[in-house]
């Protein structure tokens, strides 16, 4: 099946800042993939490369098999909603749905009308007076009645309180389950990704620090501790990302891409997504060593 993402050394710069460094990357069809990493990490610029809002400045990107927004049955290909989940304020929700309609050839109206009662969202109210929560359901819609083979959101949750996070994530779920669609979302909500998403792509710095399968990911990556210079080197395959000390203990997050590593060490722990993702951000934070490149990160505390 053609990859719904696919970079091979994709690099964006703006005037002279990199927002975006060698980037490859290959996502398979069919999946919830969560992008994340800190401000300024590159996000909203591979979204925005990916949706064809702007060109990269080196490497490739193709969207579907295809270059991003390369023409209208592309675009029709992708729904997207860029951060804020903007709307024409003056509109009513009916007048967006009106509008989806003429823009789109695909437009399912069966597919708006109904979620537009299910969330309760009143046809002819302004756009411009819904809350956070309804004008993220209400683009969420807009995207979705396109029928896109992917559905692309900068940052859909992150003006929402707790419960409409959770009402938005259930709606898109189910989306996905209905419509059968890839869908490439961005958040800094690591809890919330955990929920909704089976592939994960973490950027910091501009680079791609992580990226895989969730299950596979997990599946991989331990937690090490010990006391304070007990722990062996680790064998070949075993990757440090982060090592940690207090005044009596080590521990250390490792990758194992043996699959063997419990074998050797059977207390090493698994980490949840969060602990994962933090240690691989926590590397990309650390000034690159010069004197020792290529040994594991040290923390001391
Ligand atoms: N239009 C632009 N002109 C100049 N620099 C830009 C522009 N857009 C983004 N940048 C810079 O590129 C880098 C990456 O920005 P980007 O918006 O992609 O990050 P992000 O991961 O989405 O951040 P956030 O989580 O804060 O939304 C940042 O250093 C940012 O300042």
């Amino acid at each position: 099946m053609t990859p719904v993402l696919r970079t091979d050394a994709l690099g964006k710069r703006y005037g002279r800042r990199q927002a975006l460094t060698n980037v490859t990357l290959s996502i398979p069809a069919r999946r919830v993939v969560g992008l994340v990493g800190p401000n300024g990490a590159g996000k909203s610029t591979l979204l925005n490369l990916a949706s064809g809002m702007i060109a990269p400045t080196t490497g490739t990107i193709e969207v579907l098999g295809s270059r991003p927004a390369a023409d209208a049955t592309q675009l029709a290909r992708v729904g997207f909603v860029a951060q804020d989940t903007p709307v024409y304020p003056n509109l009513s929700v009916g007048d967006h749905l009106r509008l989806g309609a003429r823009l789109n050839p695909g437009w399912d109206d069966r597919l708006a009308q109904q979620r537009i009662n299910q969330v309760g969202l009143d046809p002819t109210q302004k756009a411009g007076r819904l809350s956070g929560g309804q004008r993220a359901q209400l683009a969420l819609t807009l995207a979705a009645a396109k029928r896109p083979e992917l559905l692309i959101f900068d940052e859909p949750v992150a003006a929402l309180d707790p419960l409409a996070r959770r009402t938005f994530l259930q709606s898109l779920m189910e989306f996905v389950a209905e419509l059968e669609v890839s869908v490439l979302l961005s958040s800094h909500l690591l809890g919330d990704l955990e929920r909704v998403c089976d592939h994960l792509i973490v950027l910091a710095a501009s680079r791609t620090q992580l990226a895989g399968d969730v299950e596979e990911l997990l599946t991989a990556h331990y937690r090490l501790v010990a006391a304070r210079g007990d722990l062996d080197p680790p064998p070949p395959g075993i990757e440090v990302i982060q090592a940690t000390h207090t005044a009596r203990q080590t521990t250390l997050i490792v990758r194992d891409t043996t699959g063997t590593l419990r074998d050797h060490m059977p207390a090493a722990e698994h980490l949840d997504l969060e602990e994962m993702v933090l240690a691989y951000l926590g590397r990309a934070a650390e000034p690159v060593p010069t004197a020792n490149a290529g040994q594991p990160l040290e923390v001391s505390r």
